[in-house]
């Protein structure tokens, strides 16, 4: 595999592209087929970097349909989960849904969620066990506005929503976890978090696992990054030691384009 600092990626990258709001299950059907084919002409090897699709909840049977079908080796899961098992909560999909869905992961937290459908930290954090109770490997979404950024609150933030989200999460199911360090002022609006502000937050995420819980489990665990990231940005975050994969939104609705980001490693060697 293409080298980071040492020469060894001890985790497996993990590239994942949320649809938000985006394609129906139509849709979902071709973009799903197109990007598999565009990798599969590039031969990818999806044991040496993952891929997954976010897509809206409409499309998932889909989604599992086809990928059953044609045998097909990228993976997929929501965009959100109850945090209840079953039970009059209209609008809400329970995690056992999801489960017989074949997805395999949720996303869990997400700042559109946070904001938009005000989620609190405590929310999140049932989110997370649902998750886990129902075998779901959850991405955890974390990540400061603009004015935490300004005032050099960042880390303190965003370890702080780690922490409360992980409160009753045990080292065992912690190690199963993926977490998306997302700086909000970077989402949908092509300001990106340099690779440096990338490297900072992952060092610090891993630095209080190893504090929650051991060194060998917070080194196990994958750190993504989220926020305008597209083909030709992909490869100088993913040169950093403590990021193991992005979360793309926009750019993951173009075939082309995400087969490009998944392919970050083509770019390590030519740029
Ligand atoms: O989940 C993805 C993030 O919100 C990033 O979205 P974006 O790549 O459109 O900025």
């Amino acid at each position: 595999m293409t080298s980071k600092t040492d020469g060894v990626y001890t985790r497996t990258p993990l590239i994942a592209g949320n649809w938000k709001m985006h394609m129906d299950h139509f849709q979902a059907v071709s973009l799903v087929q197109k990007l598999s084919w565009t990798l599969t002409d590039h031969d990818h090897d999806f044991d040496k970097v993952q891929v997954a699709v976010f897509p809206p909840f409409t499309d998932l049977r889909s989604v599992q349909t086809l990928t059953m079908a044609d045998k097909l080796e990228l993976t997929y899961g929501a965009q959100d989960v109850s945090q209840f098992d079953a039970g009059a909560y209209t609008g809400d999909i329970s995690g056992d849904f999801l489960k017989k869905l074949a997805c395999t992961y949720v996303l869990i937290g997400h700042s559109e969620r946070r904001s938009i459908h005000q989620e609190s930290d405590d929310v999140v954090a049932a989110k997370l066990q649902a998750a886990l109770r129902h075998d779901l490997t959850p991405i955890l979404c974390v990540g400061e506005g603009l004015e935490t950024r300004q005032a050099g609150q960042h880390v303190d933030f965003t370890l702080q929503q780690l922490r409360t989200a992980l409160q009753d999460v045990d080292a065992a199911a912690v190690a199963e976890l993926v977490i998306a360090y997302e700086p909000v002022w970077a989402i949908g609006t092509g300001e990106v978090a340099g690779p440096a502000d990338a490297q900072e937050m992952g060092a610090a995420i891993r630095q209080e696992l190893a504090a929650l819980y051991d060194t060998e489990t917070a080194q196990a665990i994958r750190v993504l990054y989220g926020g305008s990231v597209k083909a030709d940005n992909v490869a100088a975050i993913m040169r950093e030691r403590d990021i193991d994969g992005v979360l793309v939104g926009g750019a993951s609705l173009d075939d082309e384009e995400f087969a490009n980001i998944v392919r970050f490693e083509h770019h390590l060697v030519t740029d």
